[in-house]
């Protein structure tokens, strides 16, 4: 069902990235223009005023590719289209602020449709106290194509980088993976069983939480505000593609190597009698389902206590799931058996290689 770009490619959708952008402005000129962090991170981070800089994040969202009928409602794209950029702003220590908003919309959704995505997506920006300022409005030919930028800001010098993990440091996650992965399985089968994708209320339901998660994502501001402001967050990423895939790019942005631990990673119940009753392993929805816009990060030791404190104290999950080492930047993962194995960097890419 799913479109996952052209498999032929000889670079896969970071390498394509890079090949397109890496070396082209001097470190000098990108200084000079105020830039403090560029291509590569959830945000970039500009030069702003009085002690603060901009925080500056786009994604987009891809009928077929991001949503069909099925998985998702005319509200729960627009909501999710910010809240997925909002997140990649908490994934920075930051506070959103505005959004610009572009669609291309296709002869399938005129006019009412578009009504209900607005309705989704300003009770997203109500919700994270986001002014929508602006955008941009086209055709399309056949899909509906969402892009949005979210400004953001944060201390300046504060935002919390990719970076910024070292060895001996802990790893963290604010908040259970794989639920959104698991919905999705569950809307898409559903849906295919369904054929027409009618009826949906007639057929054996998808536990509420995994859909949920899967449709109303809840990106982590609050979370990534307390560990800018409690110096917690060393290193952070928004958990967008999959535990495995963040996991080694703050290993490669850092040259380190993140070592998890199999029993230390949280799995929601739903999630685990959900997986059991398709026959499918839990572990895969986890470490690669992606679309869980938790946060995974690295902190120096000595706060773990403090850390785990201040969250209960908040109400908000915190899990430690393993430890940052020395060595080859990559991610292993020690079983529950106490063998390590290497996690590859599988996870969501658009333009996955070969
Ligand atoms: N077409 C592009 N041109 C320039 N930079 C890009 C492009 N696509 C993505 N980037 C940058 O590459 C980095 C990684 O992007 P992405 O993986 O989408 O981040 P995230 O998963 O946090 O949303 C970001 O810094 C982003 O701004
Ligand atoms: C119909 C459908 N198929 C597959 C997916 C799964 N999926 C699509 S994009 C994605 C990863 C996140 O999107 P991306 O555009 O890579 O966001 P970014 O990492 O840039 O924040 C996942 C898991 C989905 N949401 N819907
Ligand atoms: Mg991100
Ligand atoms: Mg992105
Ligand atoms: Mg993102």
């Amino acid at each position: 069902m799913t479109r996952r770009g052209n498999a032929v490619l000889p670079l896969d959708e970071f390498g394509l990235i890079r090949a397109w952008t890496e070396g082209r402005q001097s470190m000098q000129f990108l200084a000079q223009a105020g830039v403090t962090v560029g291509i590569g991170d959830d945000a970039a981070v500009v030069a702003g005023s009085s002690g603060e800089e901009w925080l500056l994040a786009m994604d987009t969202m891809v009928e077929e590719v991001h949503f069909l009928d099925t998985t998702m409602s005319e509200a729960d794209v627009g909501y999710k289209a910010l809240a997925v950029n909002v997140s990649d702003i908490a994934a920075m220590g930051g506070i959103p602020k505005f959004a610009l908003i572009s669609v291309s919309i296709p002869p399938s959704w005129q006019p009412e449709r578009m009504k209900l995505f607005y309705e989704g997506l300003y009770a997203c920006a109500d919700r994270y106290g986001v002014a929508v300022i602006g955008g941009d409005t086209t055709s399309s030919p056949q899909h509906l194509v969402v892009s949005v930028t979210v400004v953001g800001t944060v201390e300046a010098g504060r935002a919390i980088r990719r970076d910024g993990a070292q060895p001996g440091q802990l790893v963290f996650l604010t908040g259970p993976t794989g639920l959104s992965a698991g919905g999705l399985h569950g809307l898409l089968d559903r849906s295919s069983k369904d054929g027409s994708g009618e009826h949906l209320g007639e057929k054996p339901s998808v536990p509420p939480r995994l859909v949920q998660a899967h449709q109303r994502p809840i990106p982590s501001v609050k979370a990534g505000r307390i560990l800018l402001a409690q110096g917690w967050g060393a290193s952070l990423n928004d958990v967008s593609d999959g535990v495995a895939s963040e996991a080694w790019e703050i290993a490669e942005a850092s040259g380190v190597r993140l070592s998890l631990k199999e029993t230390q990673l949280p799995l929601s119940g739903e999630l685990a009698s959900y997986a059991r009753d398709q026959g499918l392993d839990p572990l895969e929805f986890v470490l690669y389902g992606g679309e869980d816009y938790v946060l995974l990060g690295t902190v120096d030791r000595q706060h773990e206590l403090a850390m785990k404190e201040h969250f209960r104290a908040e109400g908000i999950p915190l899990f430690f799931i393993g430890e940052v080492e020395e060595g080859q930047p990559g991610v292993v993962m020690e079983t529950s058996l106490g063998a390590s194995r290497p996690i590859s960097k599988r996870g969501y890419n658009h333009f996955p290689k070969g």
